[in-house]
């Protein structure tokens, strides 16, 4: 694990650009695709940043989610209809490129049907990402993996859904850790002072909280934080 302290939130901007730009170029040369998953909340504004910086070919890269919330992709709470809304415009990738969930069905069939589509997107079905890129909430929970819930141990789906969210909106899709860990790169990009309590709990004490299980098993984790939440490192 590396662990990547910036001074603000444009240096983790700053550090997403070098670091996607490297993996993703890796990947195209060795292996002729990129298959990024992308999360929500805070991290959201920071790709739409730094993606459009990078020096790529946009058309080898297939865009999935580490979560999802189950709700129309024009609510406010869709992240494919931030992404889409923020991210699309600045560069030249296409709608096909994402693999969006099912709408208007409940979040159990929505993760049946992602699955599907993951399936056709890798060719298979092991779902390898060249790149994670994650965020963390103040109770340590990634994606849609919350502490003390069932889902932390879900081992027998690669992607699961979640109706009781403590983080709104309740209904989720989410990547499972056996996916989550099976990744050439997870990336967190975290910042603020909400955050510099779980970062030590989980990067200085080695507390078992969800974020802290991401851990890919021969892939590199880095953990890019700025000041305000690495006060206690
Ligand atoms: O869809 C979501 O809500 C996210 O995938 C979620 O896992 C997020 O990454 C964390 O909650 C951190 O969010 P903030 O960075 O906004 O605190």
């Amino acid at each position: 694990m590396t662990i990547i302290k910036v001074s603000d939130e444009q240096e983790i901007i700053n550090k997403l650009t070098s670091y996607v730009q490297k993996i993703s170029n890796d990947a195209i040369y060795n292996r002729g695709n990129f298959y990024i998953g992308l999360s929500g909340g805070s991290v959201v504004k920071y790709l739409c940043e730094s993606l459009p910086k990078i020096d790529t070919d946009w058309s080898k890269w297939t865009l999935a989610f580490c979560d999802e919330r189950v709700v129309p992709e024009d609510s406010n709470d869709s992240t494919f209809g931030t992404y889409k809304r923020d991210l699309i415009p600045k560069t030249s990738l296409k709608e096909s490129q994402f693999v969006t969930i099912k709408q208007g069905v409940s979040a159990e069939e929505a993760a049946k049907d992602y699955i599907e589509k993951l399936k056709k997107a890798f060719g298979g079905d092991e779902f390898k990402f060249d790149l994670l890129l994650l965020g963390m909430g103040p109770d340590g929970h990634t994606c849609s993996l919350f502490p003390g819930h069932p889902l932390l141990t879900e081992a027998s789906v690669s992607v699961a859904s979640i109706t009781d969210s403590p983080k709104p909106p309740p209904a989720r899709i989410t990547l499972t850790f056996p996916v989550l860990n099976n990744a050439r790169n997870c990336i967190y990009a975290i910042s603020g002072s909400g955050k510099a309590d779980m970062v030590k709990r989980i990067l200085k004490d080695k507390e078992d909280l969800p974020a802290g299980r991401v851990k890919p098993d021969g892939g590199s984790l880095y953990w890019i934080v700025d000041e305000a939440a690495a006060v206690h490192l």
